[in-house]
């Protein structure tokens, strides 16, 4: 059977169940009476409401489809973990790293009030951690043993927290055991585009919920090199280059006033002093197939594709999914044709300098009308390189953390994909 179970639920005091299946259509085809052409690795989701059984696929895009044959070896599954369940109710291990700095500081006191609850009525065994520094969820992650926590990893947080939690994943010596723990993410951070982006969720008692429901979501996973440093750091959401990374500087000052809108207090300063940014970039458009997972090192030959841009820019933004932020109106879709499992990544060149096209751009982007402006440039790519000419700033930003280095900094796909709890977001649900 091509079917491997991803999680289940079933829910305390009833006769309601549902399981998860990872499946992959391609291994077995004829077993599935219909499944989209698109699909590549899905889910497939039985669940029953005491009486009916209604099962339907999920294809790797976050659609549904109908199902129509229920295989006897789910069924039989599916006793097998209603055995081992106690009391109806299935326990789930979980480590859960809390940053209490984080948004606007409350992020202990919403974790305790509003969703430790849900996840301990939901069985969850909760091992709960707040981090006393930055630096402090990357060797937690990095050193836990796997074994106290093989149903995830919740980050309580912004984006930064996740980001410390897959680096430390990700450097792990037994790194497939480390990527097959899934991330759940609490968002309590001033932004947390990844959870809004990919689950779209932005409120803590969704997250909770999703969590509970057990459905998992692939995410890619891109690294940032720099090979003169000798540094390398993952990310889930978006490296970025010149105004931004600026912006993401300087609102470190205001974190402790401001929480949230130092982003905000941040760029206008930053927009009256707007310095001019000068960067080599040179990139690998993605043609025609989606690139395979374990293409991550892209070797940088001469006879590829590479196309070279110098000059000036505003900013320079390599996504990994749509980036969207919950802070800006709905409208604000940073990578509009980015998806989050695609395979590729989303290049966004905001060309020239100065207030008024800064001003330009900005305001467009709040529109999602960005992409068609004459000084943008919008591409899926394979990989970047991008090195600064200018004096004005080294600092890259990853997830919206900041990292400095010499030399020029190559961002690609790695070689894995995360797991993270929750279903994707549909487009127009
Ligand atoms: N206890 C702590 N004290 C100070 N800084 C911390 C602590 N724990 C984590 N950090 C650091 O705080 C930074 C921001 O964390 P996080 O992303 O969770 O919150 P946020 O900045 O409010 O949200 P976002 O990144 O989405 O804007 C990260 O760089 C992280 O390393």
């Amino acid at each position: 059977m091509a079917l491997s179970r991803a999680s289940d639920l079933v829910y305390k005091n009833t006769r309601q169940w549902r399981q998860t299946f990872k499946f992959s259509p391609f291994i077995e085809p004829n077993r599935v009476s219909y499944y989209p052409k698109r699909a590549r690795i899905g889910q497939l989701v039985l669940q029953s409401n005491n009486k009916t059984v209604d099962p339907l696929i999920y294809d790797s895009r976050g659609r549904k489809h109908c199902f129509k044959e229920v295989e006897a070896e789910f069924m039989s599954s599916k006793c097998s973990d209603d055995d081992s369940s106690t009391n109806g109710q299935v326990s789930r291990k979980v480590l859960v790293v809390l940053n209490p700095n984080s948004g606007h500081g409350r992020s202990s006191q919403i974790f305790r009030s509003k969703v430790q609850p849900i996840l301990q009525h939901a069985g969850f065994e909760m091992d709960v951690i707040e981090t006393a520094e930055a630096g402090h969820a990357l060797a937690l992650s990095y050193t836990i043993d796997l074994m106290t926590c093989p149903n995830g990893i919740i980050c309580v947080g912004g984006d930064g927290i996740v980001n410390e939690v897959i680096n430390g994943l990700l450097r792990r010596k037994d790194i497939d055991k480390a990527i097959s723990v899934p991330i759940g993410i609490i968002p309590t951070g001033s932004d947390n585009s990844l959870a809004w982006s990919v689950l779209g969720i932005k409120d803590p008692v969704s997250a909770a919920n999703a969590i509970v429901e057990g459905d998992v979501t692939s995410v890619d996973v891109f690294a940032v090199r720099w090979v003169e440093a000798n540094l390398m750091q993952f990310g889930l959401t978006a490296a970025c280059f010149g105004f931004v990374s600026d912006v993401l500087e300087l609102s470190e000052n205001y974190r402790k006033y401001f929480g949230p809108i130092r982003y905000l207090i941040a760029g206008l300063i930053k927009f009256l002093s707007l310095p001019r940014y000068i960067f080599e970039v040179e990139y690998l458009p993605l043609t025609g197939e989606k690139m395979k997972q374990n293409d991550a090192s892209v070797p940088r030959r001469e006879e590829e594709n590479w196309v070279k841009r110098k000059g000036e820019f505003i900013g320079i933004l390599v996504c990994n999914h749509a980036c969207k932020t919950v802070q800006g109106l709905n409208s604000q879709i940073v990578a509009p044709r980015s998806v989050h499992n695609d395979g590729s990544l989303d290049l966004l060149l905001v060309h020239g300098s100065g207030w008024w096209r800064l001003l330009v751009f900005y305001i467009a982007l709040q529109f999602g009308r960005h992409l068609s402006l004459a000084f943008v440039e919008y591409v899926k790519v394979k990989s970047v390189k991008v090195t600064s000419t200018g004096t004005t700033q080294k600092g890259c930003g990853i997830d919206g953390e900041l990292i400095y280095a010499d030399g020029p900094a190559t961002c690609s796909l790695a070689p894995h994909q995360l797991k993270l709890l929750g279903h994707h977001h549909r487009k127009g649900k």
